[in-house]
Formats: structure tokens, C-alpha cells, sequence
């Protein structure tokens, strides 16, 4: 298929210009002016509008078993509904029950991600330790195009990982050429806090934020930054949510230490008044991890964004119905954690972002896309409007307006975080791989059309 997107501006991280764009099967052959086109090729009028790399949600999770269900949202139906917002390659995770092996897990999670309609790569997580772990991270990286490691300090009893897991795999990591990330919370805090909650009766959700204090994460954030400061190794930490966590980056970032951060969509825009809601449907459904803060840390957010302390925008889409939120009704710590927002990311950072000049045109592409693209391994073959990259694209409207609501979202769960957000800024076309599959709220997903992304370890560049 061939397609000419014309009269737009494009915008990459570095600087928007005018110019058309050309497609040819699943690649851009061609951005300039007044370009020729084949008299086959599907013409799409840009003008007016922006022509930006496909966004890249760094954190998902389609279909992940978890608190004693499954999401909602598959990995069909959860990438057909980013393309509707932009998003063209979602960055999900492998989450092995401890004891299991890394390899099975990651094949079962592959299985899953086949009917992907976007593309899609997965950061591994090491739950456990062994000398098989060890192994296995080596096979995932040689042979499977993982280049980066999760550690959940969060979640004890079941997927934390204890300083001597995090020490073990940093250094391992370090060895194979592959990024630790991790969620960082002191799960032990965590766990502590909820049995005091408990024991005095307090049950609902308005102890969720109180059983996850900014200081829980803080701790967590200040700790993985050790870490990875002593052995020598990155590391990137994901929904950092609050001020203490960002001054942690920040501080580590100044003496030169390579450390990352990424924001959420919902963390940006939403605070915890939600957990104050007398409709404790309406409270559960904002049941995640860290919990979203009060407005002061949203503002911290923002600067971090702008001033390159933050990296990345992501969704930690995680949806969960009001059926199995209610799991947790008589307990907040039975409530599965997660909330969604893959379809509204982009247009929530560029109506809050962008709209409110907080953001450039390119500074937005450097944290819906570019970013990510460099951090991980996949650029220039994403992130970035240009010959050889892949022809996944958005054409975003600047002026075009939605009113965000479950009730017209095309992702799973009958639930949203954003309901009722008007934002001003949205997709007109996305494309992936080369193919038209959003055109003016026409969602055109195709199951099984997405690629799973190889994305090869960070070699020495030295001799
Ligand atoms: C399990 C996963 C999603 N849940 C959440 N963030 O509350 C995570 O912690 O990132
Ligand atoms: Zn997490
Ligand atoms: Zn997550
Ligand atoms: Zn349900």
C-alpha cells in the first residue's frame, strides 16, 4: 500500500517543518516538499494539522493475570484501541510467577500478544533468583530481543523482589547489555500500612493512598538509584508520581548518573480527591499503584517533563471492571490495582501539555515517542518522522476536540479515569506499518497485524 499524507507539518523531537510524507508498504520512503506520488497512492490532506512518529506507550498490561483475575482489555482489543489515540507500539510486560521460568513465561506471553493490531515489545520481569534466572536473561536477550528488566519492589508475597534479586539482576543486566527498570515502592512499608489500616476498620478505598505515601515511593526510588549507582548500571523508573521521587532523579541526573523517568498520563492530570468520592464504585475504579497525588506533585510532574528529568509519558493501562474492582469492597488491599488510558495519552499530554504551553510541538514528540524510541533500543526505526523508519504515524488535529467518556472509548473495562475530559487536540489518522487503521473516529484494527519489535542490547561502543 501506498500512501501520501500532504500539506502537514511535520514534528519530530528535534524540529517540525513542512513537508509531505510518502509511504510505501510498511516503511516512509520519502519527506519533503511537493513530493510525487504513485496515482494508486491513498492521499491523506495534512493540512493543518501535524504529521508526528506514532506514539509508544512504555507501559501496558493486556491480558496480565493479576490479583486474581485478568484485565480486561486483550492484547487485540488494547492496541486497536491506541491506535485510535495515536499510539502505535505498546510496551508491555512479562510477569513470571516466582519459580517460574523467565523463557516459559515469555513464550506464553507471546502466544497472547500474537493477535496484537499494534506493535508490541515486552520488558521482562525477574520475580525471583536462581542460577537459571541468570540463564534465561542471557537467552532473552541473545535470542529474543528483550533489552530491558522490570523489578516490582512493590507487591510482597508475591512478585517482589528483594535487594538481593535487585542486586543480582542489575549486575546481570549490566553484563548482557540490557536496562533495569523497576516500580518503585517499599512493598514492606506497604504491607505494613495496610495491616494497620486494617486493623483500625478502615476498608475502603480511601486507604489505598493512605497505605502508599509519596515517602514509600521515595524510599523505593532513592534505593533503586543506589543500587544502580554502585554496580554502575542505568535504571528507569517507571509512574514516578510524585515530588520526592522526581527530586531523587533529578539529584542522581545532576552528578551524571544515568537514571530515567516516567510520567503517567493519569498522574499528570488526576489527583486523590478521587479516593474522597462517596461512590466507592467510582473510588475502587481509581484503585492503582502509586496512587494518583495531590496537585503539587502533578506541577513537580510537568517541570520534570520539561526539564528532561522525566522521559517518558506512558498509561500503565491495567483496566479492571467494576465486577472485579468489587472484589475488594469489605478490603481496599483485595481491590485489583490498575487504570487505563491507552486510547486518551497523547491527546491528555497535548491538551494539557501542549494547549497549555507547558510542552513544545517537539518536546511532546520527545515524551509520547522519541524518548522511548532512544531509551529502548528501537530508534530510529521508531520515534522520529523520516526516511527508513517505519510508516507509523499519527495525524494529529490540533484543533479537533473529544469528550472523553467508557461510554465511546473503544478500550475494554466500561470504565475511564479521563470520563468527561473535553481535550482539544486529536488523532485524524494514525497508521501503522504503512496502513490506514484510524480515519476520523474509524477505528480499522486488524487483529494479528501487529509485529513484535527485536530490540537489541546496548553494545560497548568503546573497543
Ligand atoms: C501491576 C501493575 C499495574 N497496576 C498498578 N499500577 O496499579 C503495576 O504495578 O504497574
Ligand atoms: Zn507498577
Ligand atoms: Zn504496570
Ligand atoms: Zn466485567
Amino acid at each position: 500500500m501506498t500512501t501520501i499524507i500532504r500539506g502537514g507539518t511535520v514534528v519530530n523531537a528535534d524540529r517540525a517543518f513542512r513537508a509531505d510524507v510518502l509511504c510505501d508498504g510498511d516503511k516512509i520512503v520519502a519527506v519533503g516538499e511537493q513530493l510525487d506520488a504513485p496515482l494508486h497512492a491513498t492521499v491523506i490532506d495534512a493540512s493543518g494539522q501535524y504529521v508526528m512518529p506514532g506514539g509508544i506507550d512504555t507501559h501496558t498490561h493486556m491480558q496480565l493475570p493479576f490479583m486474581g483475575t485478568v484485565t480486561a482489555d486483550d492484547f487485540f482489543t488494547g492496541t486497536a484501541a491506541g491506535l485510535a489515540g495515536g499510539t502505535t507500539t505498546i510496551m508491555d510486560f512479562v510477569i513470571p510467577n516466582p519459580q517460574q521460568s523467565l523463557l516459559e513465561a515469555y513464550h506464553m506471553w507471546r502466544g497472547w500478544a500474537a493477535k496484537s493490531a499494534g506493535d508490541y515489545t515486552f520488558h521482562v520481569a525477574v520475580t525471583w533468583w536462581s542460577e537459571k534466572v541468570y540463564e534465561e536473561m542471557g537467552v532473552l536477550v541473545r535470542d529474543h530481543g528483550v533489552n530491558s528488566f522490570k523489578h516490582f519492589m512493590a507487591y510482597k508475597n508475591a512478585i517482589m523482589a528483594d535487594d538481593e534479586t535487585l542486586v543480582k539482576s542489575f549486575t546481570r543486566a549490566l553484563e548482557l547489555g540490557a536496562i533495569p527498570t523497576v516500580h518503585a515502592e517499599n512493598g514492606e512499608l506497604v504491607f505494613q500500612l495496610q495491616q494497620d489500616l486494617l486493623k483500625k476498620g478502615i476498608t475502603g478505598p480511601s486507604a489505598h493512598p493512605l497505605s502508599r505515601p509519596p515517602e514509600v515511593e521515595a524510599e523505593a526510588a532513592n534505593r533503586a538509584i543506589a543500587i544502580a549507582n554502585v554496580l554502575g548500571t542505568p535504571v528507569y523508573i517507571v509512574h514516578v508520581s510524585c515530588a520526592e521521587s522526581l527530586d531523587a532523579i533529578s539529584r542522581a541526573r545532576a552528578k551524571g548518573q544515568r537514571v530515567y523517568g516516567e510520567a503517567l498520563a493519569g498522574h499528570l492530570v488526576i489527583d486523590d480527591s478521587v479516593y474522597q468520592s462517596a461512590d466507592l464504585e467510582f473510588a475502587r475504579g481509581h484503585v492503582m499503584s502509586p496512587p494518583f497525588r495531590s496537585k503539587h506533585h502533578q506541577a513537580a510532574l510537568w517541570q520534570g517533563l520539561r526539564g528532561g528529568n522525566l522521559h517518558t509519558t506512558a498509561t500503565d493501562h491495567c483496566t479492571f471492571c467494576a465486577e472485579q474492582k468489587a472484589a475488594g469492597a469489605d478490603d481496599f488491599t483485595k481491590i485489583p490495582n490498575g487504570c487505563g488510558g491507552v486510547e486518551d495519552r497523547m491527546s491528555v499530554v497535548w491538551d494539557a501539555g501542549v494547549n497549555s504551553g507547558m510542552l513544545t510541538p517537539s518536546e511532546f514528540v520527545r515524551v509520547t515517542s522519541t524518548n522511548a524510541a532512544q531509551i529502548f533500543n528501537m530508534y530510529p526505526r521508531k520515534g522520529v518522522v523520516a526516511v527508513g523508519a517505519d510508516a507509523d504515524l499519527v495525524v494529529w488535529d490540533p484543533e479537533g476536540t473529544r469528550t472523553i467518556s467508557a461510554g465511546t472509548q473503544f478500550a475494554k473495562g466500561g470504565f475511564n479515569v479521563f470520563e468527561g475530559r473535553t481535550v482539544r487536540g486529536i488523532p485524524s489518522h494514525t497508521l501503522h506499518a504503512g496502513q490506514v487503521v484510524f480515519a476520523k473516529g474509524e477505528l480499522r484494527a486488524v487483529e494479528g497485524a501487529g509485529r513484535h519489535v527485536d530490540r537489541p542490547a546496548f553494545t560497548k561502543t568503546h573497543a
